[in-house]
Order: C-alpha cells, then structure tokens, then sequence
C-alpha cells in the first residue's frame, strides 16, 4: 500500500487540473454570461442543467459516483449562475421591480381596519403606529381585514404575525400569500395579558375561559395552574372579554388586555398572566399598493420549491452569495398539492440595492411563483 504522503501528492496532481479546468470553465460561462447579457436571455436554463446533470451520471459508474458527481455539477452550475447574474449588475441589466419608492406613509389621513373589536391588542398596534386620534374601524376576522385593503374600503390593515413567545400567526401567512396585498410597515408591541371577569367573580367561581388561541398559548402557564377550568378559542381577545360581559355569567372569564377589561365593563381578577416577562406581538401594516419607503430595510418574500433534494440549499446561496442577511424563513404547504411546501423569507436590504435585486432575480428564475410580499 502507497504511504499517505504518496498518495497526497498524487491528489494534489488530480486537484492542480480540476482548478484549471474550474477557471476554464468559469471563464466560458463569462462568455456565456456576456451572450445572456447583450441577447436579453435569462441566466437559469433548466433544461440545460437537468440534462447536463443525466450527461455527467452517465460518464461514471456505481451510485455513488454518480450522485456525488451530480452534486458537484449542481454546485458548479450554481457558481456559474452568480457569475453571469453579477455580469447582469455590472451591466446595469438588472431590470425595474414593480415597486415604488415613497418617502413617508400619510399617517394622519390614513383609514384604518384592525380585527377583533374595541380593546384588541390590534387596535394598540394600530394606535401605536398610527397616532392616537387615527381614523380606524375594526372587522371580526384577518380574512374581513384583508378584503377591506384589496377593495379599498381601508388604506391599511394592522395585524399581528408573531408572538415571542407563542411564533408565528399563521393564518396570517396563508392570506398574505392569497391576497394582492402588500407589507409597508411593523412596529411590535408588548403584550400583557389578564385574567378578567365581571366585577365581584372569584377565582373559585370559574369554569370557562375564553380568548384567542394565541394569548391562551401566552398564558398556558397559569392556566396549567388551574386545570379544571375549560380554555375555549374565539377569534380575538377583545371579543372574548365582550363575550364574558354579554353573557353576564360569573363562571366564565377571559385572557385579555386591561384595557379590553376595562373598555368592556370587566374587572381583572389577575395581572400579567403571560408566561414570558418580555411577551411581545410583531405587527404588520398592509396596504393594496406595491410600495416602499425609502428607508426600508427588511424584505419578505414567498416562494415555491421543486420537490428535490438541495432544492432549499442552492435556493438560499443566494443570500449568502450576495452577503444578504436572512433574519427568518417559515414553510407553509401549498394549497391542493399535498407534502409540497411553499416558504416564507424575511431578509435585511432595500429594494434599490444592487445585492437585492440581484438575490431577487436569481430566486425568480430558480423557484417557482415568487411573490416579494413587501420591503419595509
Ligand atoms: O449553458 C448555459 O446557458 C450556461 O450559462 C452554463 C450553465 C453551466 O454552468 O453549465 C450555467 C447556467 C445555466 O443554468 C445552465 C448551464
């Protein structure tokens, strides 16, 4: 058997060809890159890929040589690609995204829709972002509140997308994905949760207690602590301390906002019941215009993926290549086509930066139906 230092040497000789012929080929798919370029042709070719990819299995032989060539070619094709799309920056070929640049939001005549009713955590957000005396009307479901946007009975929606403590809303992800609607803003908002019933109730009187999924998942912790109570789901906080009013009955209580107790005729039976000290809701503004403020700095993006393997790896190279910092990624599936997924990307940049464009090119022509959900 050869020693170790033989053998190295012998692969440094192999190495010392596979990086001239590495520079070789890169160099031709410059050219190539240059062709694309002046012929307005598009960087990805599939067809060409799949068929390279069956070309250079057919070469070797035994499995294992051939799905590890097969994954050497996808990694090189994809270096080929970040070649010929930074040729596409150089040139200035890089396009027009359907977006517009606008310096401020008109915060003080905006309409604005919230779900739930008086008291929601939403309508804080709202207030939070909008200014105190802003001009806004609540809706019982984020269904109701997308519908206002898309036909224009409201300029803006304000709704929750994530818990600290409890992830991601996310319905809201599905109708976001449905709608032509798009995100101009957030601000996040502390949460702090009570117990609250009618006035006189007495923790040994409940039974039931309703709220919203989320902030019953928020408080899970205290009501573990009385597991004889029954935790029934309505749509919205605010709601749920209507409900307790309406009903008029002292078995009953709900998870809300002191302000949903008090706004509602309530009186809180225990103080900050969330789990987590720091609990806070991220919030988004929505609008039914494909705009941007100037200053934006956080992107989101939806995007469909074939069902191959290192289909999500090579997809997210692109961050990396173009030094894009990805700060979350959520996978929903896709609606009639079963086990396939579709994700959620949030990631730092403007969409006028060179490096964000270039990212958002490339991820057009490599997944399938990517929507940028809004820059802000
Ligand atoms: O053939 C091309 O169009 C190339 O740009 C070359 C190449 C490759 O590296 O082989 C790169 C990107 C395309 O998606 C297909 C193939």
């Amino acid at each position: 058997m050869a020693e170790l230092a033989q053998l190295r040497e012998e692969l440094d000789r192999i190495d010392d060809q596979i990086a001239k012929l590495y520079e070789e080929r890169m160099r031709v798919c410059g050219e190539v890159g240059e062709y694309k370029v002046k012929n307005g042709r598009k960087v990805f070719d599939r067809q060409r890929e799949n068929d390279k990819l069956a070309d250079v299995a057919s070469k070797v032989s035994g499995d294992f040589n051939k799905k590890g060539i097969q994954e050497l070619y996808q990694q090189l094709m994809s270096m080929s690609r970040k070649l010929q799309y930074q040729q596409l920056v150089e040139a200035g070929a890089l396009g027009r995204l359907p977006f517009i640049r606008i310096s401020d939001l008109d915060r003080q005549n905006a309409r604005v829709v919230f779900q739930g009713t008086e008291g929601a955590y939403s309508q804080a957000a709202m207030k939070q972002f909008f200014g105190e005396n802003v001009n806004g009307f609540h809706v019982r479901t984020f269904r109701e509140a997308m519908e206002a946007i898309e036909e224009g009975a409201a300029d803006y929606a304000v709704l929750p997308i994530e818990n600290s403590t409890a992830g991601p809303v996310i319905e809201m992800y599905d109708l976001l994905d449905e709608f032509e609607n798009y995100i101009v803003a957030e601000t996040i908002l502390p949460i702090v949760h009570t117990l609250s019933g009618l006035p006189g109730t007495e923790l040994s009187d409940i039974k039931r207690v309703y709220s919203k999924t989320e902030a019953l998942m928020q408080t899970a912790d205290f009501l573990d602590s009385h597991s004889d109570w029954q935790r029934i789901s309505v749509v919205n906080t605010a709601i749920a301390a209507k409900k307790v009013l309406d009903d008029n009955d002292r078995t009953q209580a709900a998870v809300c906002s002191a302000y949903a107790a008090k706004v509602h005729g309530l009186s809180v039976l225990v103080d900050e019941i969330n789990d987590a000290e720091d609990n806070s809701t991220r919030f988004i503004v929505v609008t039914n215009q494909k705009v941007f403020l100037e200053n934006a700095s956080k992107i989101s993006i939806r995007f469909e993926l074939p069902h191959r393997s290192g289909s999500l790896y090579s997809v997210l190279s692109h961050f990396i290549y173009n030094d894009l910092n990805m700060t979350k990624i959520e996978s929903r599936p896709v609606k009639g086509r079963p086990w396939e997924y579709c994700f959620f990307v949030d990631f730092e940049g403007n969409l006028e930066e060179p490096a964000v464009k270039n990212a958002i090119r490339g991820l057009r022509e490599e997944t399938q139906n990517m929507k940028i959900l809004g820059n802000y």
